[in-house]
């Protein structure tokens, strides 16, 4: 007999249940309370597949990201509307969630590893190690594809595609390649705000009352087959708002030098 059912990782889902209700009391205040959450496209999520969903997003904070998706996608899937107000949605939280994170940030210290439970697959960065850019790049550790893998068939998956919280970083290629590998449905997803509310971390409020944005965007259109690699990563910087060309800002002088161009453009009678 099977006393306690577990999911593909060996992880008791009763346990797992339990520690999410946990941090979902502990952190709801966090934005609905001292910070409002504000929620677009909550819809989407409940138009979903239960498995074999990716979503990307843009990344603030170490731990604070990823808790206010899970509070945002337990609302949405028991009938809140852009909300997650009454917190009884976690009573009954989806189980097969998983998020993709660095194996140092979730080895440093007792929470992180509680954390883990709760659905962490720890990949080891290929280009960053010990918080530096290292020159030498590292391969690819198979276990860790082969695990996005599993969480894929058995769920959704949360990954931040820049791997770092500094922002306008490039995308890195493997979520392409996860992309192209696995064919999930990909859905965007946008925050703000985290980084002036939260410290780097994610753990402790900086800022009370900051305007902290979360949207949900439709899922991603991919040509699995044609679309390449490059064409993948740069769909994922436009989607998450981290593509290059949204830094840059025309200064008013240049709009109005331009106009004075058009001036001599125009057609003489
Ligand atoms: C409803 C509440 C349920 C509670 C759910 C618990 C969720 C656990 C949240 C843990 C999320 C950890 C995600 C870590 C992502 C990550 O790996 O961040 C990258 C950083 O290393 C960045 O390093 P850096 O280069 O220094 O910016």
């Amino acid at each position: 007999m099977v006393l306690f059912k577990r999911n593909p990782f060996g992880h008791i889902l009763v346990v797992k249940r339990f520690l999410i209700q946990v941090f979902a009391v502990l952190t709801h205040r966090r934005y609905r309370g001292f910070n409002s959450l504000q929620i677009e496209g909550s819809e989407i999520i409940t138009t979903l597949p239960d498995t074999n969903v990716l979503f990307i997003s843009n990344h603030q904070t170490y731990f604070a990201d990823v808790v206010a998706m899970f509070h945002v996608f337990n609302a949405s899937l028991s009938g809140r509307q852009d909300t997650i107000k009454n917190i009884g949605y976690i009573w009954k939280p989806k189980l097969n969630i998983y998020y993709v994170a660095a194996k140092e940030t979730m080895q440093a210290g007792l929470l992180p590893r509680i954390l883990c439970y709760v659905g962490a697959i720890t990949v080891e960065r290929t280009w960053r190690s010990c918080g530096k850019d290292v020159t030498e790049k590292r391969d690819v550790n198979p276990n860790d594809t082969e695990n996005i893998k599993i969480a894929l068939s058995d769920g959704w998956v949360i990954t931040f595609p820049q791997g770092t919280t500094k922002s306008f970083k490039p995308v890195r290629k493997g979520t392409a390649h996860i992309i192209k590998q696995h064919r999930p449905i990909v859905v965007p997803i946008v925050i703000d705000g985290f980084r002036r509310s939260f410290d780097k971390k994610g753990l402790r409020m900086k800022k009370k009352d900051i305007l902290q944005s979360f949207i949900i965007k439709p899922p991603l259109e991919i040509d699995y087959d044609n679309d390449t690699i490059d064409q993948i990563v740069e769909k994922i910087e436009f989607a998450i708002e981290q593509h290059p060309s949204f830094l840059k800002v025309i200064p008013t002088e240049e709009l109005k030098a331009a106009e004075e161009l058009n001036k001599l453009r125009r057609w003489e009678y």
